[in-house]
């Protein structure tokens, strides 16, 4: 029987391919106040990652993996909860996108906006939490499977 090939580490080690993470992310808007500014005026809710886990530092949207038996939804309003004591309404989803990272793992990332939550919005497990005007959001250093969509919103091509 023909063995496939098998790609060795630097060690010599035969570590298999991840399974493809299914990620649930949240472009949670609010309206700017003043009235007559374009629609890339809103600003979205941005966190940034701890300076202790993986890929420390960067920014990201609120949400996380989904787990076995949920819904794309269902995991998304309970993340939500988790990492910043909300109850969301989710709305439509807008983009998804597949990302490989260099590490090895490969996620498949889903985003749904949230246009009302109630609560009182609390950082839960972020460095920090803030609220960005769509335009600004490429002045943060984001997370790399989510930069074209960065470039879209920030550009007023997507909402
Ligand atoms: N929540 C969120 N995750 C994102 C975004 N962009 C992106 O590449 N990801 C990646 C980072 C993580 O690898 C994965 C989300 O996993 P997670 O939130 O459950 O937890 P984690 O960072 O501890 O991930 P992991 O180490 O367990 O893989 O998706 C984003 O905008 N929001």
């Amino acid at each position: 029987m023909k063995e496939p090939i098998r790609k060795l580490d630097a060690n010599g080690a035969f570590n298999p391919p991840r399974p493809t993470r299914l990620v649930v992310a949240a472009l949670i808007l609010r309206d700017l106040p003043t009235l007559g500014l374009p629609a890339n005026a809103r600003e979205v809710l941005i966190c940034q990652r701890k300076p202790d886990q993986p890929m420390s530092l960067k920014w990201e949207f609120p949400g996380g993996k989904i787990e076995n038996g949920e819904t794309s939804e269902q995991a998304l309003a309970r993340e939500l909860e988790e990492e910043l004591g909300i109850t969301a309404t989710i709305g439509r989803q807008v983009a998804r996108v597949r990302h490989k990272y260099r590490n090895g793992g490969a996620i498949d990332l889903q985003f749904f906006l949230v246009d009302a939550f109630t609560g009182a919005l609390e950082n839960r497990i972020f460095n920090d939490v803030r609220w960005s005007p769509l335009a600004a959001l490429p002045t943060y250093d984001f997370l790399a499977a989510d930069l074209g969509l960065i470039k879209d919103l920030s550009e007023g091509k997507l909402l």
